[in-house]
């Protein structure tokens, strides 16, 4: 089986409806941050600050060509769609799924969490300003898009489950 790359927007869900659906599919299941994180031994807010961006960038990208293109699920951090390198990849490579949820849905998940670098300070004007130059990008990149909005978890791998033909 092709691996399933989940993309999307800070807070849509990906890395928790991966381990889902992972558990589902019983299959592997590689986070790129959890993967970032742990060989960096630092956080991602870390690796922000005591780097920048453009190498967390580059990190990005080497780890999400060194997971596995087969019989796994990979949960992305939000910005990897942003590089055309990284959208050439997940194209040839898999099946990509757009977790797609609303930007009041994105605020309210968000709401208690300081682990997103990009969202520091004025985090609702910084989500608006984000998602709206991301959405055609998430949109043009995915095969499939599942609304995730006012859903539970497991309603969400069902979905994502009747729209690969797993059940
Ligand atoms: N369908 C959902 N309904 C309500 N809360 C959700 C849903 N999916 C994720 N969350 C919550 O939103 C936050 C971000 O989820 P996460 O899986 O880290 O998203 P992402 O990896 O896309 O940034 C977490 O607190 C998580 O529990
Ligand atoms: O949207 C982004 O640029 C980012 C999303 C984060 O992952 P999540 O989407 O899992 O929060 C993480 O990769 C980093 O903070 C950058
Ligand atoms: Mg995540």
């Amino acid at each position: 089986m092709k691996t399933i790359y989940l993309i999307g927007f800070m807070g849509a869900g990906k890395t928790t409806v991966g381990k889902a659906l992972g558990r589902y599919m019983s299959v592997p299941v590689f986070d790129t941050d959890e993967v970032i994180e742990r060989k960096e031994q630092l956080t991602i807010n870390a690796i922000f600050e005591q780097h920048n961006e453009a190498y967390f960038r580059e990190l990005e990208t080497k780890i999400l060509q060194e997971i596995p293109t087969e019989n796994a699920v990979v949960t992305t951090g939000g910005g990897i769609v942003c590089k055309h390198e990284n959208r050439i990849f997940l194209n040839n490579n898999g099946v990509v799924i757009f977790l797609y949820a609303d930007e009041d849905e994105i605020v309210k998940r968000l709401e208690q969490d300081e682990s997103r670098p990009l969202l520091k300070g004025d985090k609702k004007e910084k989500i608006v300003e984000l998602y709206g130059e991301r959405l055609p990008i998430y949109k043009e990149a995915a095969d499939y898009l599942i609304d995730t909005t006012g859903k539970e978890i497991n309603e969400i791998v069902k979905e994502i489950s009747i729209c690969l033909n797993l059940s």
